[in-house]
């Protein structure tokens, strides 16, 4: 569950009268989520929903809830962080940071078909370009520096054939943020985590609607061919052996790419990119499934998937990424 700090009527009733949204009608805890206290809050006016950050530090919030705003107001469809009357955007809640957005239609899509596959990848590159002038600057705080100190942490607890995958990735990664290429690719505030949970679609299953990209939560200034091959990792494969679905991550690439064209260095360097996102996942899922903190209830996600996925990227061809749209 994923209500850690109670809400009651009459703390939501104080809390609105902060702000310009109606009369409180209704308020219902969410249970899936693993990081926050997430709130169904229903106004005279509208729905939204209201995040009790359990986790994250005060200094963080301000990149993930301007970076929201600024999308939002640029029509990307992201919760938009609603503004107090004192003119804030995060407030406190029983001494804890907490935020109001809107509140996104749609349901997350398990298997995903190429009409979901094209509607997000068109949808990420927008993100992208809306974000290039995004000012606070916070890095992916799991990016490399991350997993240089994690995976010290988690490897006495792998096989031998997993150590050395886990050091010979590690490795390379080292070499490619060390690369020219890699100090010339399109960088900028990323999603970092847009796996298929945090998309909500309407619509049917051959017409979808967006409803939106939802927690940015671990979003930061990243490569945005970073953000991408998180994606495919996780839209365009086959959930069970890791193996990309080439129809899938065609329709996926070609639709973003119409949006921003890849640039040379992006081309040379996907191939390692992908490894990078499948690394980047497994070390944290060993990391909570090894050293789980102790508020957590829920069952840690299973590291052998990406450990899977990096074997799959490192032993097979990876299709190129589309040229000229
Ligand atoms: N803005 C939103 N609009 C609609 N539903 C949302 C929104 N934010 C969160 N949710 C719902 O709450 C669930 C948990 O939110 P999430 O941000 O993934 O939590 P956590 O960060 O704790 O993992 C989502 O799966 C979704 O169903
Ligand atoms: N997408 C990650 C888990 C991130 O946690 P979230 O529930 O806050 O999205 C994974 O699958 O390992």
């Amino acid at each position: 569950m994923a209500v850690f700090t109670p809400v009651s009527e009459q703390d939501a009733r104080n809390l609105l009268s902060n702000y310009s949204l109606g009369e409180f009608a209704s308020l219902k805890g969410i249970a899936a989520g693993i990081e926050n206290s997430n709130y169904f809050l229903t106004t005279s006016a509208a729905e939204y929903v209201l995040t009790i950050f359990e986790v994250l530090k005060v200094e963080q919030l301000p990149f993930y809830i301007e970076l929201m705003h600024h999308l939002a107001e640029r029509g990307i469809p992201v919760p938009k962080p609603q503004t107090r009357l004192d003119g804030a955007r995060l407030t406190m809640l029983h001494g804890k940071p907490a935020a109001i957005v809107s509140k996104l239609a749609g349901t997350y899509i398990v298997s995903p078909n190429t009409a979901h596959c094209a509607l997000t990848g068109a949808t990420l590159a927008r993100a992208h370009l809306a974000s290039a002038d995004f000012t606070i600057r916070q890095p992916n705080l799991r990016g490399l520096s991350w997993w240089q100190e994690t995976a010290p942490v988690v490897m006495p607890f792998l096989s031998q054939s997993a150590q050395n995958l886990l050091s010979t990735s590690l490795a390379e990664q080292i070499a490619v943020a060390r690369s020219e290429d890699w100090r010339a690719l399109p960088k900028g505030p990323s999603h970092c985590d847009l796996f298929r949970d945090n998309v909500l679609f309407a619509g049917t299953t051959e017409s979808p609607v967006l409803g939106g990209f939802i927690d940015y939560y671990f979003a930061g200034v990243d490569a945005w061919l970073f953000d991408v091959a998180v994606c495919l990792n996780d839209w365009c494969i086959d959930q069970t052996s890791g193996e990309l679905i080439p129809e899938l991550a065609t329709a996926w690439l070609e639709a973003y790419s119409r949006v921003r064209a890849f640039t040379e260095q992006e081309h040379r360097l996907w191939p390692m990119m992908l490894r990078a996102a499948a690394l980047r996942f497994w070390i944290s899922r060993l990391y909570d499934f090894y050293l789980p903190r102790p508020a957590k209830t829920l069952k840690p996600h299973d590291p052998t998937h990406f450990e899977r996925i990096l074997t799959q990227r490192t032993l097979q061809a990876i299709p190129n990424l589309p040229k000229d749209f």
